[in-house]
């Protein structure tokens, strides 16, 4: 195995094919980096040495098994530090989520992943599926992780996804809900250079990956939204040139030069989290309306038994509509425009 890591760096392929073959381990590579193997999908590095001013970053992608260009971009990146074409600066930890949904080109194999953190992995019936046992995984890992930080690094986790349908604003990014404490500035400048202008904010407690890191660890954490899903070896990666780029800087950079111009963000607040509760919940707009796709006050947007939902402002627009979830799980999310003074930044 190592031979083939240090070679080629195809971790991500290594843990999809041959996931016994990779044995948790750490190494020290040529060019003195520490290499942490973890699990199949989950591995570590860093610079021989760290300081004040090292960030601990999280690169999860593929939370979800079908949303394949953030995996794409996080396997280039694996690749490139295992063979030393990259040196990282900063401690970073990469998580391919979803191995087994991967291999089936699925969202999930049995539950959603990205609604079981928060602990909620092993709430209920507890971790009766792969879903969950993975979730609490990719927990912990984190958590150990971040216990390295100490209290005063940065820490950053970026959840990178990729949605299903067409969006009018292709790539965004949803800013989890901060129990009040203050939006960052300089991570809006980051979202930007990663050609993520569009911000959504949650302002709702969940229990999606992002909103984890959040709140149990106090990261500045997104889950950015690139493009849509297609398969494997299928996505026009020029589109998520800036994101890529950016995401090396950050890795291998030790300060980033962030533009500081943030009047071309837009900014939408959530209005609605319409939860399914019915068999029958149903959308009323075309299958192949896109995310953002704005609405007027009063517009019909879905029904189910015992409920109809309207649009409840002109410019209220839709995001995530899905009528398959299970019930109790988000069907629509409606987002209605805000500003950066809105938040304060
Ligand atoms: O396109 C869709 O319907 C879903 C894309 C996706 O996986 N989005 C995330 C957003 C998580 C968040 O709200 O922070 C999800 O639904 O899990
Ligand atoms: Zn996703």
């Amino acid at each position: 195995m190592l031979s083939r890591l240090l070679a080629h760096g195809d971790f991500l392929n290594l843990s999809r094919f041959s996931p016994d073959a990779v044995k948790p381990q750490t190494l020290q590579l040529e060019n003195g980096v520490h290499v942490h193997i973890i699990a199949p999908g989950i591995v570590a590095f860093c610079p021989q040495t760290l300081n004040l001013k090292s960030k601990y970053i999280v690169l999860s992608s593929g939370v979800h098994g079908n949303e394949t260009a953030p995996i794409e971009i996080c396997d280039d990146l694996v690749k490139r530090l295992f063979t030393g074409s990259l040196v990282p600066a900063h401690a970073v930890l990469f998580q391919f989520g979803n191995l087994d949904a991967m291999a089936i080109a699925k969202r999930f194999t049995e539950e959603n992943m990205n609604r079981l953190f928060c602990g909620a992995h092993s709430a209920g019936e507890g971790r009766v599926n792969d879903e969950r046992i993975r979730a609490k995984q990719l927990e912990d890992t984190m958590a150990a992780f971040f216990a390295d930080a100490g209290d005063n690094a940065e820490k950053l986790h970026y959840d990178l996804h990729t949605a299903i349908r067409e969006s009018k604003n292709e790539k965004f990014a949803v800013y989890p809900f901060l129990h009040g404490k203050p939006y960052s500035r300089e991570q809006l400048s980051f979202m930007k250079a990663c050609g993520v202008k569009t911000i959504l904010l949650s302002e709702s407690a969940t229990t999606t990956y992002s909103y984890h890191s959040s709140l149990n660890h106090g990261a500045h954490s997104f889950t950015v939204e690139l493009g849509k899903v297609q398969p494997f070896g299928q996505n026009d990666m020029a589109r998520f040139e800036e994101a890529r780029n950016t995401l090396t800087s950050l890795v291998c950079e030790p300060h980033l030069s962030l533009d500081d111009d943030l009047s071309d963000m837009v900014i939408y607040r959530v209005n609605q989290v319409i939860n399914k509760q019915a068999d029958d919940f149903e959308l009323y707009f075309a299958d192949d309306t896109p995310n953002f796709m704005d609405f007027k006050q009063g517009d019909k947007l879905a029904s189910e038994t015992g409920a109809k939902y309207f649009a409840e402002q002109d410019g209220e627009a839709v995001v995530f509509p899905n009528a398959n979830v299970v019930i109790g799980q988000r069907a629509i999310l409606t987002v209605v425009p805000a500003s950066l003074e809105y938040i304060n930044v």
